[in-house]
């Protein structure tokens, strides 16, 4: 090892078990994250302080301002840099010897196994459950343990998938794989985006630290990882307002019919066939494509824009984003408050506008509303949101 790295290292290196060999396995291995964003900044940040040799980056995303709240390796004078270069850029100045190799590309059936062959082990930092069956399934069909991440709102999850139970045998003793654990995918309604429900920083910051502290104790063969040990799969869940605000499950073993790890090149057929967009059930429609399909009762901005005066205008975005900017006429009923009782919110015989951020909500809002009165055209609802306001009649009008 070159002489500068005793002192770069040296504080981790005479921590209990790690040492010489440790530092030298590090160096040796070869570490792919996929995913640039609020996960994999913070785990690529301390992936390449810690001195880990070869680290791939995948995102085909390019830094946007709404992420720097959190994606902490990207900076603002960075902004329309793929991220995979931006991260490059901040853990080369971090660490100069170690060799970051950026991946500008959607992960999909036809790349992940060849790009997963060079690597010793994976982290998945992404947010789409098709891409987490997709890299589940790679990891299965060539036996790398997959260190995963999820967080949303207040809240986090890791877990170690295919893991290598006892790493001194040969024997591959293997522990759950993603699709054990979770053979059906969330209904698409249930999955919220972090641009949809909110994330806190600190809240990806400690799970993307959680995986990266994960890859460095497998690498080293620290813990539950050392050699001697017998290493025990569990599902860590952390919540920043919970109390406790971690839990640990010991999961299962693997299912014997699971659909990847279950059965001999299970996992590489399920690959090969790349249905995991229809398996998740569908594309999802982007939101503002939605937001734009006009109806009878459907208004633009601009008829608001001539109507809003005396007219009723029912906000329904959560408290929390009303409190962020309204229309001064507007009034706030939260989605959900109105889907319980929409009879409650209708003025009698006025035109009614309904409005969110990007005009999905308000369709659903507007939809019980009108089903409530017995389909009445006195309910509109605006296409495009706020976000239309903001873009067509005001542009001091913030969007987030
Ligand atoms: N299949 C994939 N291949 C490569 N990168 C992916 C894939 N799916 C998701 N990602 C990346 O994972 C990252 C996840 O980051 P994060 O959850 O912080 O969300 P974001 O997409 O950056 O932000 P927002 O949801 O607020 O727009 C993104 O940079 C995204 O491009
Ligand atoms: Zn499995």
């Amino acid at each position: 090892m070159p002489l500068e790295d005793y002192k770069r290292y040296g504080r981790q290196m005479i921590s209990e078990n790690f040492g010489l060999p440790g530092q030298l396995r590090l160096r040796s291995a070869r570490v792919l994250v996929v995913g640039a964003g609020g996960l994999g900044c913070p785990a690529l940040q301390y992936l390449a302080a810690a001195g880990i040799g070869m680290i791939g980056v995948v995102d085909p995303d390019q830094v946007d301002i709404s992420n720097l709240q959190r994606q902490v390796l990207h900076t603002t004078a960075r902004e329309g840099w793929p991220k995979a270069l931006s991260a490059k850029a901040a853990m080369e100045a971090i660490n100069p010897a170690i060799q970051v190799i950026p991946h500008i590309i959607f992960l999909n059936s036809s790349n992940a196994l060849p790009l997963f062959a060079s690597y010793d082990l994976i982290l998945d930092c992404t947010d789409n459950p098709q891409t987490r069956y997709l890299i589940s399934d790679a990891c299965v069909a060539l036996g790398k343990p997959l260190i995963s991440g999820a967080a949303i709102r207040y809240d986090g999850q890791l877990c170690v998938y295919n893991l290598p139970l006892r790493l001194a045998d040969s024997e591959d003793e293997r522990g759950p794989c993603y699709r054990c654990l979770w053979p059906v995918p969330p209904k698409q309604e249930e999955v919220g985006t972090c641009e949809e429900v909110g994330v806190l920083g600190t809240v990806t910051g400690v799970i993307g630290v959680l995986q990266a502290q994960a890859a460095i104790q497998l690498l080293a063969g620290l813990g539950p990882y050392a050699p001697e040990e017998k290493a025990v799969p569990t599902l860590l869940t952390y919540s920043a307002l919970g109390n406790p605000m971690f839990r640990s499950l010991k999961l299962r073993p693997r299912r014997k019919d699971c659909l990847a790890c279950g059965r001999e090149g299970g996992a590489r057929e399920l690959v090969e066939e790349g249905d995991y967009v229809a398996f998740c059930g569908g594309a999802r429609e982007d939101l503002e494509e939605t937001g734009r399909r006009t109806g009878e009762t459907r208004v633009e901005v601009q008829e608001l824009q001539r109507r809003r005066e005396g007219a009723v205008i029912l906000d329904v975005r959560s408290k929390e984003e009303f409190s962020i900017c309204h229309l001064p006429e507007a009034s706030n009923v939260p989605l959900k408050t109105l889907l319980r009782d929409p009879l409650a919110y209708i003025p009698p015989g006025r035109d009614m506008y309904v409005l969110c951020k990007l005009g999905n909500d308000s369709q659903v809002a507007a939809h019980a509303l009108r089903t409530a009165l017995g389909n009445s055209a006195q309910v509109k609802d605006v296409v495009g949101g706020l976000r239309a306001w903001s873009k067509e009649i005001d542009i001091t009008f913030p969007m987030y």
